[in-house]
């Protein structure tokens, strides 16, 4: 049984619907992402899965049940808006979060020492939130989402405002998070941190699902339209190739769009014919792409 089940859920406001029958699941020991415009509806599922808000319709089920009081130990958020008490010591408030959540003083002490010491600032422990740089308090927040060891984790947007340092670091943590077998929900509008961190997605546009299932057969489902050509020298008549679209000489050889995958083996005959192919290779598509693609045919 998966650990987080959203079944047909729809949320209204006033005449808006802000989300219009989602369905997702989670299982144990995945990253899931949930992906959209500005306004497509990410927040809105999120909340509702925390239980802040409740659906109209639909139901969101954990661990086989529906909401209650018990399952607050088992989640844990991370909001896009921060949410620390700036003058309160980050022990203090680490703590208490966690107790909030059932764990024992004693255990969330532990917890966040360790926490502390996997981000390198052991001295944190003393300071207030106040005194922290942004993207250290960015820090103090992911540890205040996973410090009572929820199996369930949403993260909104869990890397902004941090330095490419430490975007490596938490990204990291969050990998060892699904690999004890947390459950985690994550959006974002960074794509090349969907591509290496989700295995299923879902795109939101307009509070309806327009793209949903594994990153892999997604993929597959787009055509290849870029081919990379690494030559010792030049090929001439690429443009003239039946589907070549476009030609941009690149470092260490082309970079050719195409119309359709097959123009790739013409390419390769004609680049033979003339110098010495050290690489070729038709690409699929990247995340990017695909988003802008589907959510950009959709745009007004
Ligand atoms: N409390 C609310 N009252 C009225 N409308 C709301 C409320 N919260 C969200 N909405 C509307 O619901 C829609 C979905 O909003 P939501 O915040 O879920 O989008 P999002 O995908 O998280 O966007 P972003 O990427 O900008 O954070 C929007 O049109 C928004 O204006």
């Amino acid at each position: 049984m998966n650990p987080l089940k959203v079944e047909n859920v729809v949320k209204q406001y006033a005449d808006k619907t802000a989300v219009n029958g989602i369905s997702l699941e989670v299982s144990e020991g995945e990253i899931y992402g949930l992906l959209g415009a500005n306004g497509a509806g990410k927040t809105t599922t999120m909340r509702m899965v925390l239980g802040l808000i409740y659906p109209d319709e639909g139901r969101i089920l954990y661990n086989g049940k529906p909401y209650s009081n018990e399952q607050l130990s088992l989640l844990g958020y991370l909001p896009e808006e921060r949410g620390l008490y700036p003058k309160v010591k980050v022990s203090d408030q680490i703590i208490y979060l966690s107790q909030l959540r059932g764990m024992s003083r004693a255990d969330a002490d532990r917890n966040l020492k360790h926490w502390l010491e996997r981000f390198e600032v052991p001295e944190y422990y003393n300071k207030k939130v106040e005194e922290l740089s942004k993207g250290n308090q960015q820090k103090i927040q992911f540890i205040a989402a996973v410090n009572h060891k929820p199996r369930i984790v949403v993260m909104d947007e869990a890397f902004s405002g941090l330095d490419p340092v430490n975007v490596e670091l938490l990204k990291s943590t969050v990998k060892e998070l699904r690999d004890a077998g947390s459950s985690i929900l994550f959006s974002t509008h960074r794509m090349e941190h969907v591509e290496e961190l989700c295995r299923n997605i879902t795109i939101l546009h307009r509070s309806n699902t327009v793209l949903k299932g594994s990153l892999k057969e997604i993929k597959k489902q787009f055509p290849r339209e870029r081919v990379i050509l690494g030559t010792d020298n030049e090929v001439s008549g690429l443009e003239r190739v039946a589907g070549v679209t476009g030609v941009t000489r690149t470092e260490h050889g082309y970079e050719i769009a195409v119309s359709f995958e097959a123009a790739g083996a013409d390419i390769l005959r004609l680049a033979m014919e003339q110098a010495t192919v050290n690489r070729f290779e038709i690409k699929e598509p990247t995340l990017n792409e695909i988003f802008i693609r589907t959510v950009g045919d959709r745009h007004e």
